[in-house]
């Protein structure tokens, strides 16, 4: 596990449970949670923003966002002009994320993978570093 990073964490109700077994498991960085904190019914764009806006401020190094289906605290993040946030639902995809699309947020969906692929999936999108090079050059065009 990748350590001395700043991450922001954030979750509806639907990613709440995960969230909290996520921030723990990288408690080796400084973590920012940004809620939900309950499994109550939330709107998860008010806690995708806050996510967001830390790793686009430079605040956090990266984000974790978690939702049912991890759609909708993606496209919102991506609302962000610094944000680069990926879906993922294996350790593969979290790899990529990193190495091809430099992704600094990375979204789990909580209702379609185990616990434990989650965590994986963390500590791989942490521990892996863009390749830069090709690669650079298309992340460059992603702005409109
Ligand atoms: O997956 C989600 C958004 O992409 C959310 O976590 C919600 O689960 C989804 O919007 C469904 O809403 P519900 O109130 O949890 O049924």
């Amino acid at each position: 596990m990748k350590t001395g990073l700043k991450i922001a964490i954030g979750a509806d109700h639907a990613g709440f449970e995960y969230k909290q077994v996520l921030a723990g498991s990288v408690q080796a960085n400084e973590i920012a949670d940004f809620g939900t904190y309950s499994t109550d019914s939330v709107d998860y764009p008010d806690f995708a923003h806050p996510v967001a806006s830390a790793v686009e401020s430079g605040k956090a190094d990266f984000g974790i966002l978690v939702c049912g289906s991890a759609n909708g605290v993606a496209i919102t993040a991506n609302k962000h002009q610094g944000i680069r946030a990926a879906i993922c639902w294996n350790t593969e995809l979290a790899a990529l994320a990193r190495q091809h699309n430099n992704a600094n947020v990375v979204c789990i969906p909580a209702r379609f993978i185990s616990l434990d692929e989650a965590k994986k999936i963390v500590d791989t999108f942490l521990s892996t570093d863009f390749e830069g090079g090709r690669h650079a050059t298309r992340v460059g065009k992603m702005s409109c």
